[in-house]
């Protein structure tokens, strides 16, 4: 198979995506079988030569995060460094130290019941599966648990709410001090396996893991995940997107709100959503409009695009969508984001349609989606969404039988997406698209600068001048860095980054030009 990098070979998609696994490279590479089975749910996780605790007992009262919150990435990568490097053998009443604090929290050990799970919940599996916290969990992933657990976050972690190949997802307590109850989840990712690495096409490209991607280490690579999915957790969350609250993280063990009801039963997967018949044709179309707004304001207001959206990471309750797992997630400057787009457009559209609701052309909703400005709240989300049912009503696209329809998402999902002037594959042959008015027919007219493409609408006018009042203050060499911290700023500030090669000038650039600076690579 040809490159998808080239720019001269056919865009094709780069893997496929199967229910429950997300993406999966359609090509690759074999893993060896020692490394796939050690995936598999039956098989305990534990790595017996993974007693290496340092990193868990370092610095006690340090979850990695940073002064405002934020996982530091930059500083444990610098902690690690020394760490590693340093030959001198720690003093011998390091290691004592770690034994007493092993043996301190290993008090705790009666609280970790992996047994005490309700039985709804463990979907795959029947009780004789059900292993005890040693077999399950390997000595680090226990110690972490046990440091929470004497801190408070949680009181008692009980049965898995969900066993995957990447992850497992535990219930659990904490009391508050008047012994009332909270449910939090816990999501421990696996060390040991090697989905991981087919990880790979999330990183390349993504700023905030420049510091850290090192596909050698498996422990620092999910490490990395965790944290990843800890701060885009923080973004959704924060732009007041239903998912759960994340609430700490040490490692690969990551502690978040509870999507489930007062007696700890978790929500269903949109998947298992249980809709009653009657009203089946009108919840599953709102939820169908609520998940494009949802969409909408993930790109626009936390900069992000999921890239493994469908129904198994949607969670359902009471006419709410919850939107879960998002460690892949990446940042809409990410040189495949859009690609990803497409396919979470086309992975739930999917599943809507197989629920009988009308959806939106897959292109239609990618626009509606991209397209800067305009609404990104509720009730106009929805409206917006309306109003494109209206303006196909209007259009001879009304009349088309769902087969055309379905050649027409075909043709779209086949389109190539440049996303960087690198990706573009005839600029000239584009540049003149453009200047014969012709902007429309490019798949990605709605990230060319403001308005070259489209006819400028007079209230248009006044958000582009906020724009560019916030582009003044963006840019600096410093962004481009390789700093981690930064990065909840850039998503604040809003704008992509491309905006501040607009100028007032803008309207004598020649559309080339235009199609140059707008394009360029933001990652070099
Ligand atoms: N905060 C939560 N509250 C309740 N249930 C949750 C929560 N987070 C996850 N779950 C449950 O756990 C399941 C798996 O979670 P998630 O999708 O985040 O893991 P995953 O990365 O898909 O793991 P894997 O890929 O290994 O299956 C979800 O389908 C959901 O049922
Ligand atoms: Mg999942």
């Amino acid at each position: 198979m040809e490159s998808t990098t080239s720019p001269v070979a056919p865009h094709e998609p780069p893997h496929v995506y199967t229910n429950n696994n997300g993406y999966d490279a359609s090509v690759e590479q074999e893993i060896p079988r020692t490394l796939v089975t050690a995936g598999v749910d039956s098989v305990p996780v534990a790595e017996a030569e993974d007693s290496d605790l340092d990193d868990i007992f370092e610095d006690d009262n340090d979850d990695g995060l940073g002064p405002d919150g934020e996982p530091d990435l930059s500083r444990n990568y610098n902690r690690q460094k020394p760490l590693h490097s340093n030959q001198q053998k720690p003093a011998a009443n390091t290691f004592n130290s770690i034994d007493d604090q092993i043996s301190a929290l290993s008090k705790h050990a009666s609280k970790i019941r992996l047994d005490d799970v309700k039985d709804t919940q463990t979907r795959d599996k029947d009780k004789s599966d059900r292993a005890t916290s040693e077999q399950v969990l390997d000595q680090r992933t226990r110690m972490i648990l046990y440091q929470m657990i004497n801190r408070g976050v949680v009181s008692e972690v009980h049965g898995a709410i969900s066993t995957g190949k990447e992850a497992n997802v535990y219930g659990a307590v904490a009391f508050a001090d008047d012994f009332s109850k909270v449910y939090r989840a816990v999501k421990v990712y696996k060390t040991a396996i090697l989905s991981f690495k087919d990880r790979e096409r999330y990183i390349t490209g993504e700023h905030r893991f420049k510091a850290g991607a090192d596909k050698g280490n498996n422990r620092k690579m999910v490490k990395l995940w965790a944290e990843k999915e800890f701060r885009n957790l923080r973004r959704i969350h924060s732009a007041g997107i239903a998912c759960p609250e994340p609430l700490q993280l040490k490692l690969h063990v990551l502690v978040m709100g509870f999507l489930g009801d007062r007696r700890g039963w978790a929500y269903p997967r949109l998947r298992d959503a249980n809709i009653p018949a009657d009203e089946a044709e009108q919840t599953w179309s709102a939820l169908y409009i609520q998940l494009l707004g949802i969409m909408r304001r993930l790109y626009q207001v936390c900069k992000l695009v999921h890239a493994d959206l469908s129904e198994y990471n949607i969670l359902y309750h009471n006419k709410q969508l919850y939107i879960i797992d998002v460690s892949q997630s990446v940042e809409h400057d990410h040189p495949r984001s859009l690609e990803f787009l497409r396919m979470d457009i086309k992975n739930t559209g999917d599943f809507f349609r197989k629920q009988g609701v009308d959806t939106l052309a897959d292109r239609i909703v990618f626009d509606f989606i991209i397209t800067p400005g305009g609404e990104v709240e509720e009730p106009g989300l929805k409206q917006a969404i309306e109003k494109l049912y209206a303006t196909r009503a209007e259009s001879a696209t009304d009349d088309k039988t769902a087969a055309e329809r379905e050649v027409d998402n075909e043709v779209f999902r086949q389109q190539y997406i440049p996303q960087t002037l690198e990706q573009v594959y005839d600029i000239e042959k584009d540049a003149e698209t453009i200047g014969h008015g012709e902007g429309d027919k490019l798949v990605y007219r709605n990230l060319l600068a403001d308005q070259v493409v489209l006819p400028k609408l007079p209230d248009e006018q006044v958000s582009e001048e906020d724009q560019s009042d916030e582009g003044a203050s963006h840019d600096s060499e410093a962004e481009e860095s390789d700093e981690e911290s930064d990065d909840e700023s850039k998503f604040s500030k809003g704008p992509p980054r491309g905006k501040r090669f607009e100028d007032k000038d803008e309207k004598k650039v020649s559309a080339e030009l235009k199609l140059t600076y707008t394009l360029t690579p933001k990652y070099s």
